[in-house]
């Protein structure tokens, strides 16, 4: 099928199209300019609209095998499709754990089958990610893994963390941290704070994800090998990978739009919902985020998409387990959050969630121009929604953002050259 879209405000990581018009045939884009001529099965006005290189996820939880009460890749992909993304990384705290060369292997041939989105299996760095010894990493990227994670649980032990290391640096493989120290976490839920002492909730202190962060970049910066340091959620953790880079460390990171979009007020009435891990810190550290987006010491928004069935985040916040939902507001809290106040500018939006997720992978793509792979998320802007429940394509609906009013909506998502999604048509 040949798509065009027709005067369209194209945007790459260095620089804006206006009025400009798009033919896609197969899966390629094949013309990219003004005034082409117009001549397709299929004719989207782009007028008001405009459109980004697809985005990719770098990390989130499809849950897929073994959780699928959770998400599975189907409904995963389906809503990543929603939010605008055409390809995702999926964490490997699966059940079995995504440890094995079949379980990659069954990632993504249920994906190529059945999926909205290429899906990117990051593999275990430990076996049953228990900590203790390091899973085959040559033969895990050999089926298609991109990245080694033991998301959701720290690499705790200093002797696995740096036999982990000297084994991506051989392989040109890369690491993406969980920073946590777990063994001081104890029964904390919620950031350790005012706010957690008012509503009588157990807390977790900053230092549990600064001492982890710290450990890392010290470690990579000896052994001068590429890291990335998932989630960071406090100003502590954004000055230590700044002052890293500023020094030469190979370190790069991520931070999730709920880090610069709530804080943990949110706590305050214990929403199970607003329970994630690292957790909804303080103003001083949602504004030192944003600023860390600005500056570029954050590399990559990354939405650490967290499902769990409405049975078990109806537990109370204690029990309920960690995460949220996030493929599907990560554009709209973007831009209400970081475009709209002048904190970033359309071009950042096409780095932080295309342009540096496909350079720290490794993987072509993250730019719209002529004979590229037609990977396109178009959205408008400027609508303003309401999120509620009856919107959601995941199969989980935990979000804090529910009810919220956002702005900044996914219109259209193309993946090779096919509509994934397209809400007219919803
Ligand atoms: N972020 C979370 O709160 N939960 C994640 C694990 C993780 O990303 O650490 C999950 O798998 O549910
Ligand atoms: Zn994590
Ligand atoms: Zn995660």
């Amino acid at each position: 099928m040949s798509i065009f879209i027709q005067n369209i405000t194209a945007v790459n990581a260095d620089g804006i199209q206006k009025n400009v018009d798009i033919l896609i045939e197969g899966e390629r884009i094949t013309e990219m300019g003004m005034g082409l001529a117009r001549n397709a099965a299929r004719v989207i006005d782009g007028a008001g609209l405009t459109a980004f290189p697809g985005f990719l996820e770098m990390h989130c939880h499809l849950r897929d095998p073994g959780l699928v009460h959770k998400e599975d890749i189907v409904t995963g992909t389906r809503a990543a499709a929603a939010g605008g993304y055409t390809a995702v990384c999926c964490m490997p705290n699966t059940k079995p754990v995504t440890d094995s060369a079949e379980v990659v292997r069954y990632i993504i041939e249920k994906a190529k089958k059945s999926g909205f989105a290429e899906v990117l299996p990051v593999a275990a760095v430990t076996r049953g990610m228990r900590g203790e010894e390091l899973t085959d990493f040559a033969g895990l990227l050999k089926a298609g893994a991109v990245a080694f994670s033991d998301d959701g649980m720290p690499v705790a032990e200093d002797e696995i963390i740096l036999a982990a290391m000297r084994r991506a640096k051989e392989l040109h493989a890369l690491l993406m941290l969980h920073e946590e120290d777990l063994a001081k976490r104890g029964n904390g839920v919620v950031h350790d704070g005012e706010n957690a002492r008012k509503a009588g909730i157990a807390g977790i202190p900053r230092a549990i994800e600064e001492t982890m962060t710290a450990r890392d970049i010290f470690y990579a910066e000896k052994l001068g090998v590429p890291i990335h340091i998932c989630h960071v959620s406090t100003a502590g953790s954004v000055e230590l990978v700044r002052r890293a880079k500023a020094n030469g460390v190979p370190v790069t990171c991520e931070t999730g739009p709920h880090y610069f979009s709530i804080t943990d007020e949110k706590i305050l009435d214990r929403n199970p919902n607003a329970k994630v891990n690292p957790p909804l810190r303080e103003k001083e550290d949602m504004l030192a985020v944003r600023q860390g987006i600005a500056d570029g010491t954050i590399d990559v928004i990354a939405t650490d998409h967290a499902p769990h069935s409405e049975e078990e985040k109806a537990r109370e916040i204690e029990d309920a387990p960690f995460g949220m939902i996030g493929f599907e507001t990560a554009l709209p809290l973007t831009v209400t959050n970081l475009l709209c106040p002048g904190i970033i500018g359309l071009t950042d939006i096409a780095r932080l969630l295309s342009k540096r997720p496909h350079e720290l992978l490794g993987i072509a793509g993250g730019e719209l121009k002529k004979n590229v792979c037609a990977d396109i998320t178009i959205c408008d802007t400027n609508e303003k929604f309401v999120y509620n429940k009856d919107m959601i394509a995941s199969k989980a609906k935990n979000s804090p953002f529910l009810g919220m009013e956002l702005r900044g909506r996914v219109c259209y998502t193309i993946r090779k050259g096919k509509f994934t999604y397209d809400r007219q048509a919803d």
